[in-house]
C-alpha cells in the first residue's frame, strides 16, 4: 500500500487542490485536435471502458483496448464488449508500447497492480489517464516522470456516458492534470481533447484537480447518490409491507420512484420536486427532510471527515486485502433483502401517484442532496463540484434501480463506490428505526388522504423560501442554465 498522496501535501497546497474547480468556456476547446491521429489503447473494456472508447471511436479517434491475457484467452465479457463492438484487442504487451495515450478504465481496486504493469510499458513521453484518482491521490501510485497524467472523469454511470453521446450531448466532466507530472505542459490540451470526444464539453466541462475529483466522488456516492437511495428503498419498502400493502405495488413504487421524482429535480432543482407536491404534502415533506437532516448529519460528517483524513480508503484497502470479505458480505445481505426479492406489479403507476404516495421518498431526496452538497462545500469542494456530486447525478443513479433494482446500480456503479453505498447503508438503515417506526403510509403508500388542501399561508412562504434559497438551488439553477445554452447551441 502507498503513501496517501493528499495526506503528504501541505495544507497550503491541500486547499489549493481542494478548490480547484473552474467552469470551462465552450469556446475553450478545439473538439478532439489534440489526439487526431494519436493512437489511444483502453486498459480495461467494463463500464466506463465500453461506453468510453464508443464515443472516442466516433469523435474520429483511434481506439483499442488492452485486455489482461486471461480476459482474451477466456473470451471472457470484457474481451466479448471490445471484439463484438469491432475493436482491436490485444494484450499489454502488444498493444501498450505504441500508444500514445493510455486510459486506464479498470476497477480502482486494481489500479496499483495494473499501473506497475502497464508503465514499463509505455512509450517515452506518452500519456495516462484515468477517470478517477483514487490511485493517485489515496495510493500514492509514483508514475514515471517524462509521462503525463491526466484525468477525464465523467460525473455519470458508463451506461449514461453513451445514452447521452448518441443523444448528440454528454454528461458534466470533471479534468484534472496531475502536478506532479506535466513534464511537456501538454496535459490541458490532451485532457481537453478527450473530453470532447466523449461528448463531454457539450454539458459543463470543471477544470478540477485529482484531489478534488477524489474527495468530492467518494462523498457523493457514499451518501446520495448511492448510500442514501439503496437506505431508503429497503426503509420504504418494508414500511410499506409492515403496514399490510400490496408487494407489487410497494416493489414498483419504490423500484420507479425515484427515478420519477429526480426526473422533476433534474429539470427544475429540489424547488420543482417539491413543486410537484401539493401544498400540504410539500410541508410534510419539508418537515420529514429537516428531521432527516438532523439525523444524518453526524454520519455525513463522518464519512466526509474519513474521507478527508484517508480513513476510508485505507479501511476499504484493508478489505481489499482480506479478499473482500466486507463487501461480498454486504453485497449478499442487499441481494437477500425482502425489496430485491420481491416483483413489481405490471400495472402503470401513473406520474403524479409517485409524488403523492412517495412523500417520504422526496423527502430523502431532498435531505440527501442537501445535506451531501452542504458538508461537501463545508469541507472546501466547490459548489460547482458539490452540485455535480448531489443533485445533478442523482437522477441518472436513479434510472439505473428502475432498471434492475439495487442489483443494477451496484453492477454498473465502480466498485468503490459500491463499498461506500453499503458502509453508509449499513449504518443508516438501523439509525433511521425510530424515525421510521413513527411513520404511517399517509407518507408512503397511499398519500395524505385529506378533505380539503388548504394550508397556512405564512408557513408556506417559509417552506417555499427555504426550499428555493438553499445554495444548492442557486449554483444549481446557473449550472444547469448553460447545459440549456449548450444544448440549444449543438
Ligand atoms: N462505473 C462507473 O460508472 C464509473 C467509474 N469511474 C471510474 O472508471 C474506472 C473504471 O471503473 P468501471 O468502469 O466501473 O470498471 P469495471 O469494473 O466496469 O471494469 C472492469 C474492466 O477492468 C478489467 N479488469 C478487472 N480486473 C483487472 C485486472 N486485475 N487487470 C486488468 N484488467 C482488469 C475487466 O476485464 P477482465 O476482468 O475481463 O480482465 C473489465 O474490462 C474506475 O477508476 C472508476 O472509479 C468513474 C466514473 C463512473
Ligand atoms: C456514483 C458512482 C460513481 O462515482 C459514478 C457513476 O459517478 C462511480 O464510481 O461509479
Ligand atoms: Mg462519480
Ligand atoms: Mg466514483
Amino acid at each position: 500500500m502507498g503513501i496517501n498522496y493528499f495526506n503528504t501535501l501541505p495544507l497550503r497546497l491541500q486547499l489549493e487542490e481542494l478548490s480547484q474547480c473552474r467552469f470551462m468556456d465552450p469556446s475553450e476547446f478545439n473538439g478532439v485536435e489534440a489526439l487526431k491521429g494519436k493512437k489511444i489503447v483502453i486498459v480495461g473494456c467494463g463500464s466506463q471502458g465500453l461506453h468510453q472508447g464508443l464515443n472516442l471511436r466516433d469523435s474520429g479517434l483511434d481506439v483499442s483496448y488492452a485486455l489482461r491475457e486471461a480476459a482474451i484467452s477466456g473470451k471472457r465479457q470484457s474481451w466479448k464488449n471490445a471484439t463484438e463492438n469491432g475493436f482491436a484487442v490485444g494484450t499489454y504487451e502488444q498493444m501498450l508500447p505504441t500508444a500514445d495515450l493510455v486510459i486506464n478504465l479498470t476497477p480502482d481496486k486494481q489500479h496499483s497492480n495494473v499501473i506497475e504493469s502497464v508503465m514499463p510499458l509505455m512509450k517515452k513521453d506518452a500519456c495516462l489517464s484515468y477517470s478517477h484518482g483514487f490511485n493517485i491521490v489515496e495510493e500514492g501510485m509514483q508514475i514515471r516522470k517524462d509521462l503525463t497524467v491526466i484525468m477525464v472523469a465523467p460525473k455519470s454511470p458508463g451506461t449514461e456516458v453513451r445514452e447521452e453521446y448518441k443523444r448528440g450531448f454528454g454528461v458534466p466532466t470533471l479534468i484534472a492534470v496531475h502536478r506532479e507530472n506535466d513534464p511537456r505542459g501538454e496535459g490541458l490540451e490532451l485532457a481537453k481533447a478527450y473530453a470532447a470526444g466523449t461528448g463531454g464539453h457539450k454539458a459543463g466541462v470543471l477544470q478540477s484537480s485529482f484531489v478534488a475529483e477524489v474527495k468530492s466522488d467518494l462523498m457523493g456516492e457514499q451518501t446520495i447518490l448511492c448510500g442514501v437511495l439503496q437506505t431508503g428503498a429497503l426503509l420504504c419498502y418494508d414500511k410499506m409491507i409492515d403496514s399490510g400493502m400490496d408487494e407489487g405495488y410497494a416493489s414498483k413504487l419504490v423500484q420507479y420512484g425515484w427515478e420519477t421524482v429526480t426526473e422533476a429535480l433534474k429539470h427544475g432543482g429540489i424547488t420543482n420536486m417539491m413543486d410537484r407536491l401539493s401544498n400540504p404534502a410539500k410541508i410534510k415533506a419539508f418537515e420529514l427532510s429537516q428531521q432527516l437532516k438532523a439525523l444524518w448529519t453526524p454520519l455525513y460528517n463522518k464519512h466526509m471527515d474519513d474521507i478527508m483524513t484517508g480513513t476510508f480508503s485505507k479501511t476499504m484497502m484493508e478489505d481489499w486485502a482480506n479478499d473482500d470479505a466486507n463487501l461480498l458480505k454486504w453485497r449478499a445481505q442487499t441481494q437477500d433483502t425482502a425489496f430485491e426479492k420481491s416483483t413489481s406489479q405490471e400495472a402503470d403507476i401513473p406520474e403524479q401517484e409517485y409524488f403523492d404516495n412517495g412523500i417520504l421518498m422526496v423527502a430523502m431526496i431532498k435531505a440527501g442532496v442537501e445535506l451531501a452538497f452542504d458538508t461537501m462545500v463545508s469541507a472546501g469542494i466547490i459548489a460547482e463540484s458539490a452540485y455535480y456530486e448531489s443533485l445533478h447525478e442523482v437522477p441518472l443513479i436513479s434510472n439505473l434501480i428502475a432498471r434492475k433494482k439495487l442489483y443494477e446500480m451496484n453492477v454498473v456503479i465502480s466498485d468503490t463506490a459500491e463499498y461506500g453505498c453499503y458502509l453508509f447503508s449499513h449504518t443508516a438503515v438501523p439509525l433511521l428505526k425510530d424515525f421510521m417506526a413513527g411513520l404511517d403510509t399517509d407518507v408512503i403508500g397511499k398519500g395524505l388522504a385529506l378533505e380539503d388542501n388548504s394550508v397556512d399561508n405564512i408557513r408556506l412562504i417559509q417552506v417555499n423560501d427555504a426550499i428555493r434559497n438553499h445554495p444548492v438551488e442557486i449554483v444549481g439553477k446557473k449550472l444547469r442554465g448553460y447545459m440549456g445554452a449548450m444544448k440549444a447551441l449543438r
